[in-house]
């Protein structure tokens, strides 16, 4: 089977094979290199909505940059829909929509209107056509009714919603969101996990990149956990935490002071935690002695008791540490 461009419709929408990408830093005998790709695989399906997490300095950026052809790889290879990055960067621009975040790339004595029309023109698209794919997209990112004003007049979260307004003007299969809801307040990151539902039924793809665990865990069918320029993991959130049997928590209630004091002192009692209204929460490093520890509970007589099972928060902590993350209530 070929789509209309000749290319196989089972080729994924994104497929990276030993992609690496090196900088040079500095001058002279200051000069060095660094790594922000290190030789990466990683294969993204037609219609996925994919999360990429990581801290700063990951090389998030630099990917999502090399998959819309402004970046060229140092090492391997990176194809959209089927077409090479470096072979085939026409047909990659017109495939991918980029939003990065910020403000970058907006005309701020422009109004939101004639900012759409401008990239939609540089897009290819013209007339009627552009004309209604504008009034769309303002409607859908819930700019219609500023659609006339000056964009430097607006809050950091209009221009965001505009820049992902003009990421889909021309209509793009695969979309890059680098970091898409910095600077919304929480409602307009709500109404952004709706769009992204309205993606996935259109079937886009979409490469999400962001500090958020709650929005990763939403909106992604998988998450990729990314340091230093590789990949950690790819699941599904559910089954990113299932994997790390060595993660496991136990939350009870009314838990008297003495049982508390038998739990600390277990050898393999990572964490012993009180949460709000008199709950325990304790993690432990295995399976083992998580059933040690419902053990001493049952010895204390606490009924309220269960096991939890790691949230991505958990997981990325596991891997990557503190570094990097925002987690919105
Ligand atoms: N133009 C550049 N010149 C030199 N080094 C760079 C350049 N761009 C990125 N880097 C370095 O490459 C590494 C990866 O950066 P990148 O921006 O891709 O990470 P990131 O995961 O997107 O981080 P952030 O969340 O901060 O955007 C970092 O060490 C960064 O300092």
């Amino acid at each position: 089977m070929s789509d209309v461009d000749g290319v196989g419709t089972a080729e994924p929408a994104v497929e990276v094979r030993g992609l690496a990408r090196v900088y040079d830093r500095g001058r002279g005998r200051n000069s060095r290199q660094i790594t922000a790709l290190d030789r990466i695989d990683l294969t993204v399906a037609r219609g996925e909505i994919r999360g990429l997490l990581g801290p700063n300095g990951a090389g998030k950026t630099t990917l999502c940059k090399i998959l819309c052809t402004v970046l060229l790889p140092s090492a391997g290879s990176a194809r959209v829909l089927g077409h090479d990055v470096t072979a085939d960067p026409v047909a990659v621009k017109k495939s991918v929509g980029v939003v990065f975040g910020g403000d970058r790339g907006l005309y701020g004595r422009l109004d939101a209107r004639a900012n759409l029309n401008l990239w939609g023109a540089l897009h290819g698209v013209h007339g009627a056509a552009l004309h209604r794919q504008v009034d769309a997209l303002l409607e859908r990112v819930g700019l219609a009714d500023r659609a006339e004003e000056r964009v430097d007049g607006f809050s950091r979260g209009m221009k965001q919603r505009l820049h992902l307004a003009r990421g889909m003007v021309a209509d793009p299969q695969v979309l890059l969101l680098d970091e898409p809801t910095s600077g919304m307040d929480p409602v307009a990151a709500h109404d952004f996990r709706s769009l992204v539902e309205q993606l996935r039924l259109e079937g886009r793809t979409v490469l999400l990149t962001t500090h958020d665990m709650a929005e990763a865990e939403a909106v992604c069918d998988q998450v990729t956990l990314m340091d230093k320029g590789t990949l950690l993991a790819t699941e599904r959130p559910s089954e990113l935490s299932a994997g790390l049997s060595s993660l496991e928590s136990v939350e009870a209630e009314d838990v008297p002071e003495s049982a508390v004091g038998e739990i600390s002192e277990l050898s393999g009692v990572a964490d012993v935690k009180r949460l709000s209204a008199g709950r325990l929460r304790v993690d432990t490093e295995s399976s083992d002695v998580t059933r040690q520890v419902l053990q001493v509970l049952v010895n204390a007589g606490v009924t309220s008791l269960g096991t939890v099972r790691p949230s991505l928060e958990d997981v990325y902590l596991h891997y990557i540490g503190r570094r990097g993350m925002a987690v919105r209530s």
